[in-house]
């Protein structure tokens, strides 16, 4: 049930990550009249936005909504909170919540922004923090193609809200839902984690290509393959076979490795050029330009591929540059020289048509045939009926 404006403001949200991507869902939610409260861990920062409504880390050239505010005490942040929002890295993500394991109500929506795997334990976010609480979390994972800087100028925009229960999915939804951003609900939490996860490693590749001088035709045959190798391995991690078409797989695809602001097509693009991995992240490390979660990403992606006998010939390619094992050059030859075959695209996205009809009907029947099937079995009821009577 939609909440009034006055309602909302009662409804008290904390945000944990005053980084690019907090920083923008927060106002977000502000602006839609919720209460929202960020856990930083800079004093400073904290101060800034209390006093001057701006964040001087991330974002500081915009105003901030006046029911945007900021602490670094756990205690005061999470006190009488109704949703938290996490938009930590992954990585980062263990560390982060280990101390408030204590403070964060289990029955209190976390709400997970973060796109990533975990680089060693192969965890998404659904799995990592109810290990880190050692206990299960009421959990709803946002994603899609959401720059934060747009979401923060509300530029029109759309993204998807999961979680394996859908009055779950509805409510967190309903905290950023508006005239500018649009938000789905799927049930989908494995499909969507995925999507966001592997199109950090994508858009790598993407930027390396574009950093070695590489045209728009290598850019859309890169985004097509990258599309089905997705498909395949979230389909065997067990995703729904419809999530990759939406804004959680091909949407986010083709924002990040097209469009201008992704941190990983940024990175790639450096390493394109020549320069080392280590000076691309230590450089960016300096000037606070944020994480690009498909560097550790990759390897862990790979991993998992393997894990579930899933050919990834583009998440290879991308890892075997992070490790420093071939050059961008080689890497991408190595993709080139993989023999011709079948453009199985259509194949796969068959497949996941006739598996999404069967998720809708057992008998496998278009919904556009039910009323065929429905005169159909009436007709042999009545025909079973009358022989009975006769017999
Ligand atoms: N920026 C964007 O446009 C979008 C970001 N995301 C996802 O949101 C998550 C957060 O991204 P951003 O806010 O952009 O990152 P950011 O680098 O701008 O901010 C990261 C935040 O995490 C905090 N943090 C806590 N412990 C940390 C640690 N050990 N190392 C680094 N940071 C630590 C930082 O203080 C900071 O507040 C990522 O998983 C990203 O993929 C998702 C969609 C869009
Ligand atoms: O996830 C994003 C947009 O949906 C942001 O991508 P980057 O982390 O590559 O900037």
């Amino acid at each position: 049930m939609p909440r009034t404006p006055s309602k909302r403001a009662n409804v008290k949200v904390c945000v944990f990550g005053s980084g690019t991507f907090g920083t923008a869902l927060g106002s977000v939610m502000a602006r839609n009249g919720f209460t929202v409260t960020i856990l930083c861990r800079c004093e400073e920062v904290a101060s800034s936005i209390n006093t001057q409504h701006k964040n001087p880390s991330h974002l500081s050239e915009c105003k901030l909504p006046p029911l945007l505010s900021a602490t670094t005490c756990p205690q005061e942040a999470l006190k009488g909170v109704a949703f938290i929002v996490h938009s930590v890295p992954v990585q980062a993500s263990e560390d982060f919540l280990k101390p408030l394991k204590d403070l964060i109500p289990a029955d209190v929506p976390f709400i997970s922004t973060s796109k990533g795997i975990h680089s060693e334990t192969l965890e998404t976010m659904a799995e990592l923090v109810p290990r880190v609480l050692q206990r299960p979390q009421v959990m709803a994972f946002l994603s899609g193609p959401t720059f934060a800087k747009e979401l923060m100028d509300e530029i029109p925009s759309a993204a998807v809200v999961a979680a394996e229960d859908p009055a779950v999915a509805e409510s967190c939804s309903d905290l950023f839902h508006c005239t500018v951003f649009k938000t789905y609900t799927t049930t989908d939490v494995i499909g969507v984690e995925v999507g966001g996860a592997l199109k950090n490693v994508y858009a790598l590749a993407a930027g390396t290509l574009e950093g070695m001088g590489l045209g728009f035709n290598t850019a859309a045959f890169l985004v097509t393959r990258a599309c089905v190798e997705m498909n395949m391995l979230a389909l065997a991690m067990g995703a729904q076979p419809h999530t990759m078409v939406g804004l959680a797989g091909i949407g986010d695809l083709m924002l990040t490795c097209l469009g201008g602001a992704s941190r990983n097509k940024a990175v790639g693009a450096r390493i394109g050029q020549g320069e080392s991995l280590a000076s691309v992240l230590q450089s960016r490390q300096q000037s606070l330009a944020g994480v690009a979660e498909g560097v550790a990403t990759a390897p862990a992606a790979l991993r998992l591929a393997r894990r579930h006998k899933v050919p990834v010939p583009i998440i290879d390619a991308v890892a075997s540059v992070i490790d420093g094992v071939a050059g961008p050059r080689e890497a991408l030859l190595s993709l080139m020289q993989r023999p011709k075959g079948e453009d199985f695209a259509a194949h796969v996205l068959h497949g996941a048509e006739k598996q999404l009809v069967r998720s809708v009907s057992p008998l496998g029947v278009p919904p556009k045939y039910w009323a065929f099937l429905a005169v159909g079995q009436a007709f042999l009821i009545t025909a079973l009926f009358i022989w009975f009577r006769r017999s």
